[in-house]
């Protein structure tokens, strides 16, 4: 049988890592190539880059709180139009071109991501209070991709913006993925970016929180830490960091045993504790 038949692979593919067409496609066939070999993959895409050039032309400023986007009510709009409008049509069209079957889906579908507000400061940024998962599972197991936009609606039926990494880790979380990759513009976590020495194979949640508390971490890498930390706290079991600028880097990744980018584990035991049943 072949490593990960039949099994939940969920990849966030972030906007930074889709501005260069030749690459796109390239991680796009590798995507196809899982699907072919029976894994059920999940598309998760991300698009900052697509809403920051469409309010752009609206004459709008794009503005950051922590990593995660200040968004009016005309931003919301805007930040849809980007994301299921135009990534994930986009994303949809160039599988197709490539052979594939795919089909394009926003959190409003089937009320896939229920939110409520996360804080007033960021206005309509949604928190996310539960995923539907049925409409995905439907999808995967068909012959097409599911791929995600991840807008977000509220009880009362209005439309948030939601950060791409917390949407896709509260997925794999939901899947019970086998494997979470989180496709970016960087090689994956260092622990003093970006001197490349300081490059981070392997590391777990503790080492993160240091990481966090000497502010070795800044900009959109908050939030996508955040949600893996909340996603593995809740199910998921491990996820990877990995570059999507590179050629075939989730072949790599998924298909020898060292991997590519920076693996993300829930912390080693600590044998001390054990210590008693051990002498
Ligand atoms: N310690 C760190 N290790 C790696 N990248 C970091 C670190 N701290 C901040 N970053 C930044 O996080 C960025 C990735 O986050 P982001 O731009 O939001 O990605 P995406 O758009 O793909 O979701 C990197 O390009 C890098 O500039
Ligand atoms: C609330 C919030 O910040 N939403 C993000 C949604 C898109 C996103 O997360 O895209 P990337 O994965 O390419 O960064 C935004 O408006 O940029």
């Amino acid at each position: 049988m072949l490593k990960y038949q039949g099994q939940t692979v969920v990849i966030k593919y972030g906007g930074n890592a889709m501005t260069d067409d030749a690459i796109k496609k390239s991680v796009l066939s590798d995507i196809l190539l899982l699907k072919t070999l029976g894994i059920n993959v999940v598309l998760v895409h991300g698009g900052g880059p697509a809403i920051n050039e469409l309010l752009e032309k609206y004459g709008k400023e794009s503005k950051f709180i922590n990593g995660l986007r200040y968004t009016d009510e005309e931003t919301a709009e805007l930040a849809l139009t980007a994301l299921s409008g135009m990534v994930n049509k986009s994303l949809v069209r160039d599988i197709q071109r490539l052979g594939g079957e795919a089909i394009g889906i926003s959190g409003i579908d089937g009320r896939m991501i229920e939110v409520e507000q996360l804080s007033e400061d960021l206005g309509f940024v949604g928190n996310i209070t539960k995923i539907n998962t049925e409409i995905i599972e439907r999808i995967a197991k068909t012959a097409a991709i599911p791929v995600i936009a991840t807008a977000g609606v509220d009880a009362a039926g209005e439309i948030y913006n939601v950060n791409a990494d917390t949407a896709a880790s509260r997925i794999a979380g939901e899947l019970q993925a086998e494997r979470f990759i989180l496709l970016s513009d960087v090689r994956g976590l260092y622990s003093n970016f970006p001197d490349e020495a300081s490059f981070l194979s392997e590391t777990t949640l503790s080492e993160i929180d240091q990481l966090v508390a000497a502010g070795k971490i800044s900009g959109g890498m908050i939030p996508k830490l955040e949600a893996i930390k909340y996603a593995m706290q809740n199910g998921l079991n491990e996820a990877v960091l990995l570059d999507g600028r590179m050629k075939n880097s989730l072949i790599f990744e998924l298909f020898t045993s060292e991997g590519f980018g920076t693996l993300i584990k829930k912390d080693n035991l600590d044998l001390t504790k054990y210590k008693q049943f051990m002498s």
